[in-house]
């Protein structure tokens, strides 16, 4: 009864304007804070059937997550349970990196990429050093604000809510970003896999479009397309070895790769200075042992070297969205609580496609606006973070991993042959 009392009054506290999009966890709404007058980006978890709420330990790990405070995390201002869903509550930010990256009218000079980087690494070895992993960096996570500040969303959340499910269209994006150890089906793995999507988001910023962006028709066939994906690695940088990377062959979904020699680093990133691929290369080490550390990472000559990583309120950056102020509304019209919409924003396999520079374009779909919630990656879950959740209470099963039969072996090196006679 209390906690009911309490989310009402705390939901009153929001006023819901326009949703912003839907991602994996569900929908994410502008909302104002009356309190502060501050615009917030709420994002609306359902939580399933469970009658009695979010649990305790589930709280307590929210809790956690509040206190994880940054200039390059986005704060968690608050979280109520309301109705069967979880709302947390988050700072408003103006555009993200994706959006950066793929806008052709912004140039990108060697020092914004620095900077960018720096305040991405720095968001990660803060939360490393709380033993919070990220498992999700993608480009669409690292949110922008109004004074060119980068900071890090859904900390946490993967491991509160489970992995996102891969079987989601709009999650397929982040296979490119998967370090190799989660690709083989390690259960135990670290914070080395947050620096190795960091890396393929330097990478990104380089090149302009996703480094290891698998084609579509792979990238949805159920099954193979983790193996392809380290195919597409180890075209990238040569196949592992167990003498780079003594653990290889003890990995779950261990296959062993045809042998294939790295071509130079240089030649796969024409416009990195020295001390970018030198840095680079620590980061996409295939043994996450031996991976450089996101700490390590900000202290490589990299960032200490001229040109210097550019002020953040110099970046360039799009054109903002438009930010609502407690003065656009009248307070006696009472909050203006929105439904999700009929049509959002969500990315559709069979429509969706790349422009001729590999920049992704989304397609709107018509839905019922209802949001959704992955079943969970618990079985990959790092058990050396200290903070532990109940995840029954999200009704949260392990996934069925695919195995690994003799049609995948095949179709692997067919996709290998190809792959390496054709490289991009
Ligand atoms: N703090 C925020 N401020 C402003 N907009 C936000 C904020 N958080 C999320 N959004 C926007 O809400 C939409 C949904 O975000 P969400 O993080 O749920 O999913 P996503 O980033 O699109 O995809 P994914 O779930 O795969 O990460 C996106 O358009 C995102 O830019």
């Amino acid at each position: 009864m209390a906690e009911v009392d309490l989310s009402k009054k705390v939901a009153d506290r929001y006023l819901k304007r326009e949703v912003l999009g839907e991602g994996t966890y569900g929908v994410v709404y502008k909302a104002i804070d009356t309190k502060t007058g501050q615009t917030v980006a709420i994002k609306k978890i359902r939580l399933g059937k469970q009658k009695e709420g979010v649990n305790f330990t589930a709280l307590r790990e929210i809790k956690l997550l509040k206190e994880l405070k940054s200039p390059n995390i986005i704060e968690l201002i608050d979280a109520f349970p309301h109705k069967g869903n979880l709302h947390l509550v988050f700072e408003f930010m103006e555009t993200d990196l994706e959006t950066v990256i793929r806008n052709t009218n912004i140039f990108l000079s060697p020092a914004d990429i620095k900077s960018y980087m720096q305040m991405t690494l720095k968001g990660l070895a803060f939360c490393h050093k709380k033993w919070v992993l990220h498992r999700d960096m993608k480009p669409n996570n690292l949110l922008i604000g109004p004074n060119g500040q980068l900071k890090l969303a859904d900390f946490g959340l993967a491991r509160l809510f489970g992995s996102p499910d891969r079987k989601f269209t709009h999650q397929v994006f982040a296979r490119w970003y998967r370090a190799p150890e989660l690709l083989f089906g390690a259960k135990q793995y670290g914070a080395g896999v947050d620096v190795w999507a960091a890396g393929c988001i330097f990478a990104e910023l380089l090149n302009r479009r996703p480094f290891l962006q698998m084609e579509m028709n792979l990238t949805l066939q159920e099954g193979t397309s983790d193996i392809d994906q380290l195919g597409k690695i180890f075209a990238a940088f040569g196949t592992a070895t167990s003498s780079q990377w003594p653990d290889l062959a003890y990995l779950p979904d261990y296959v062993e790769y045809q042998f294939v020699a790295a071509p130079p680093l240089r030649s796969l990133f024409p416009t990195a200075s020295d001390d970018a691929l030198d840095l680079l290369s620590k980061m996409f080490t295939y043994d996450p042992k031996a991976r450089i550390t996101a700490q390590q990472a900000l202290e490589h000559r990299y960032f200490s070297s001229a040109p210097l990583p550019t002020d953040p309120d110099k970046l360039p950056r799009p054109s903002a969205k438009r930010v609502s102020r407690l003065s656009d509304f009248n307070p006696q019209e009472g909050p203006t609580v929105l439904s999700p919409p009929r049509k959002s924003r969500r990315v559709m396999p069979e429509r969706e496609g790349f422009d001729g520079n590999g920049r992704r374009v989304d397609k709107v779909e018509e839905h019922a606006g209802e949001e959704k919630h992955g079943d969970g990656d618990i079985a990959g879950r790092n058990d050396q973070v200290p903070m532990s959740v109940d995840f029954s209470i999200f009704a949260s099963r392990p996934p069925t991993r695919p195995t690994i039969n003799s049609a995948d072996r095949s179709h692997l090196k067919r996709k290998l042959d190809l792959e390496f006679q054709h490289p991009e």
